[in-house]
């Protein structure tokens, strides 16, 4: 029987994870599931909880909150186990405000589909992103994996806004209120990127997105053609617009229309490099950990995940 590692953290979901794992435990408990579990102690601390369980022997780790939670766990199983045949499989319970790696995964908060998964799920191998970037003090570079979308231009200035709060409104209202409330304040910046080392464009950009999955800011489809699984980023670059003309577009965000228009300049790429001329902050997976220069760098097949059995009929095989 599978050795199963919970990371829970309490903080998810606007406080409310603490509670409900807690009443959530004896009905684990009588699924007769081999588990073990912790509660994180403080932000960017499940790594070490991860690396600890990589050690320790369990053969699925599960990711208990947001995709900040998500982000976490993979940097510690990767830290810890390299890129080998033998690494953990990761599994996520999306319990957070935004959720949005469940989202492309189809994986849902519903205790069903996660037992489900637990006990039926399939492993695949999936890319994850590695990002190379400044820290927000600009004093050291640095270097984290990411399992769904990176970003750069107004997602990391809405995620370092809407990150301050409580997100009491939920993913999509709270992440909704910070896109408003940043483009009011926003002025695109001058960025260059080069694309898998060969090709360049440069301008005023409102944001630069580098998918690996599809989903970002509480629901936006921002890489509506991202395949997690297809070794490949999707990345989608808006240029600058006015500030009308945005809100105007915004909804289009959500079904992955925008990529219509003719401000959106979209392709496949397995590294980008952003430069800036100004401070430009980075969005990890819903995280701003730092700013630009940064560049992102696929890395195929590099981490097992658990799916749902439907998941290749949902996504295509690659
Ligand atoms: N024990 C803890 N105490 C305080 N903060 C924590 C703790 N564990 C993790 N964190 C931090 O909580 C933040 C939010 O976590 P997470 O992203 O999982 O939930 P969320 O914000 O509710 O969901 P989402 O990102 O999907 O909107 C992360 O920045 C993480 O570092």
């Amino acid at each position: 029987m599978s050795k199963i590692y919970f990371i829970v953290n309490p903080c998810a979901g606007n406080g409310a994870t603490r509670r409900w794992w807690l009443s959530y435990l004896p009905v684990l408990d009588r699924t007769g599931l081999n588990f073990q579990w912790s509660f994180t102690q403080g932000p960017f601390t499940a790594p070490a909880i991860a690396a600890q369980a990589v050690d320790s022997g369990y053969d699925i780790l599960v990711a208990v909150g947001g995709d900040g939670t998500v982000h976490e766990v993979v940097n510690g199983i990767i830290r810890n186990s390299g890129f080998t045949l033998t690494t953990p499989a990761l599994a996520i319970w999306p319990r957070g405000t935004g959720c949005d790696l469940g989202r492309t995964l189809g994986i849902r908060n519903k205790k069903e589909d996660l037992i489900g998964l637990l006990s039926g799920g399939e492993a695949i191998w999936v890319d994850v992103g590695q990002a190379e970037f400044i820290s927000n003090d600009g004093e050291k570079n640095l270097s984290r994996y990411f399992l769904n979308v990176a970003e750069v231009g107004l997602g990391g200035e809405t995620a370092a806004k809407v990150n301050e709060t409580t997100k009491v409104l939920g993913g999509f209202f709270s992440f909704l209120w910070g896109s408003l409330t940043s483009i009011c304040t926003y002025r695109s910046p001058y960025l260059r990127m080069v694309i898998d080392e060969k090709h360049s464009r440069e301008g005023r950009y409102t944001l630069i997105a580098c998918g690996n999955g599809r989903f970002f800011g509480g629901g936006m489809m921002i890489c509506p053609k991202a395949k997690i699984n297809d070794g490949y980023f999707d990345i989608v670059a808006i240029e600058a617009m006015g500030k009308s003309n945005l809100i105007y577009n915004l909804p289009k965000v959500y079904s992955g229309r925008h990529l219509e228009h003719a401000k959106v300049w979209h392709a496949r790429a397995k590294s980008l490099l952003i430069q800036s001329r100004g401070r430009v902050l980075v969005n990890l997976d819903g995280e701003q950990p730092g700013i630009v220069q940064a560049k992102f760098t696929i890395i195929p097949k590099a981490i097992k995940l658990l799916v749902p059995k439907q998941f290749p009929t949902m996504f295509g095989e690659v």
